[in-house]
């Protein structure tokens, strides 16, 4: 299956939600008259129907339409908002999506393509891959809530640079939650993947400092080190990351090269506010999007693009090692709302 179809799979409860909304919009369409012949104007082109369709009446020429007119335009925006996406962005969407457009009969499946486009002109430019230097080891600081999927995105992070050939070490950094240590550990085994840990309610900060000097010490390209995520004492938080910042830079004083951080997307609007907390208490260099898979509030991702402008280096679509993936704005744009391609 290629990455593509395995991302329209699994973000299905966004892309029904949206597909759901956009049939019953088409389908309030006002009484019309008689179907304007004429094909709309820059709307993308419907893929032909085969014969078969045709003589049975299915496939696009059976498509119902809709005028798009100012009631239309509010359905799909409110349609937008209630799929994540935020006021701001999805009142963008539509905007844009409506330039040129009043008045044409537009269909569900040409109202998709549109959707896909816009989504992903704004995504674009934040979709980055994490940036490898040079550097050895390259730290990269691990931060979010507790629950968004630190643990599992570190292993499976861990897990692919192995497999591109990369040495890495982890540090279970969050040394209040014997769990996470637990689920480190498990990960690290089966990358094969040196996962340093320390006594439970121990100094984190200690345990970076060590965990650089082992990095060190075996040349490892990449240091992971994972974080706790209590927002709940947001002081004691940011003197903790502050902490491990300020050890680690006793060894190299560019480190961390990276601050992930980690969001769950079926937090929602959520996600947003975690984004300014830790700006706020860390350096976020990039974002990671985690449980994709396991919402309807994919649009959350098209909102902190928009709203952040902070790269987005992977999505998680599932619990697997491979379901840790390269953010592509296309192919993201078009599996959020179930645009055909
Ligand atoms: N469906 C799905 N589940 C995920 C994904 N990423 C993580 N999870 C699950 O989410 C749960 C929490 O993930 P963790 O990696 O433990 O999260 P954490 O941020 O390290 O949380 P703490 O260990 O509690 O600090 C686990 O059950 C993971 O298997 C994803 O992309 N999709």
């Amino acid at each position: 299956m290629s990455f593509f179809a395995k991302l329209k799979s699994r973000l299905t409860r966004s892309s029904s939600k949206l597909g759901e909304g956009l049939d019953a919009i088409v389908a309030e369409a006002p009484a019309a008259p008689e179907a304007t012949p004429e094909a709309p104007a820059s709307a993308p082109e419907p893929a032909r129907p085969g014969l078969i369709g045709r003589l049975f009446g299915q496939g696009p020429a059976a498509e119902p339409r809709r005028v798009l007119d100012d009631e239309m335009l509010e359905s799909l925006e409110d349609l937008l908002i209630s799929s994540d996406m935020g006021v701001d962005t999805a009142l963008r969407v539509t905007a844009n999506l409506a330039e040129g457009r009043m008045g044409k009969r537009l269909s569900v499946s040409e109202i998709k393509a549109l959707l896909a486009a816009e989504i992903a002109r704004i995504m674009e430019p934040v979709a980055r891959p994490m940036p490898i230097y040079p550097k050895r080891p390259q730290v990269v600081l691990v931060v979010g809530v507790n629950g968004s999927g630190k643990t599992t995105t570190i292993g499976k992070l861990a897990s692919q640079f192995r497999a591109a050939g990369k040495t890495v070490v982890i540090a279970a950094g969050d040394t209040f939650r014997a769990a996470a240590v637990e689920q480190l550990k498990v990960w690290g085994e089966r990358a094969d993947v040196p996962v340093l840990t320390a006594p439970e309610g121990s100094d984190p900060a200690s345990l970076a400092f060590d965990a650089m000097t082992r990095a060190e010490a075996d040349g490892a390209d990449l240091l992971l080190i994972d974080t706790a995520g209590r927002l709940q004492n947001r002081q004691d938080l940011m003197e903790e990351l502050a902490k491990i910042v300020r050890v680690i830079r006793k060894k190299d004083p560019e480190a961390p090269h990276n601050t992930l951080l980690v969001l769950d997307a079926t937090t929602g609007q959520n996600a947003l506010n975690q984004v300014e907390i830790f700006s706020k208490i860390a350096d976020v260099s990039g974002l990671v999007m985690t449980k994709l898979d396991g919402t309807a509030k994919g649009g959350v991702l098209v909102a902190l693009a928009d709203r952040f402008g902070l790269p987005i280096h992977a999505i998680g679509v599932g619990e697997q090692i491979d379901d840790l993936a390269p953010f592509d704005p296309e192919e993201f744009a078009r599996a959020l709302v179930g645009a055909e391609g």
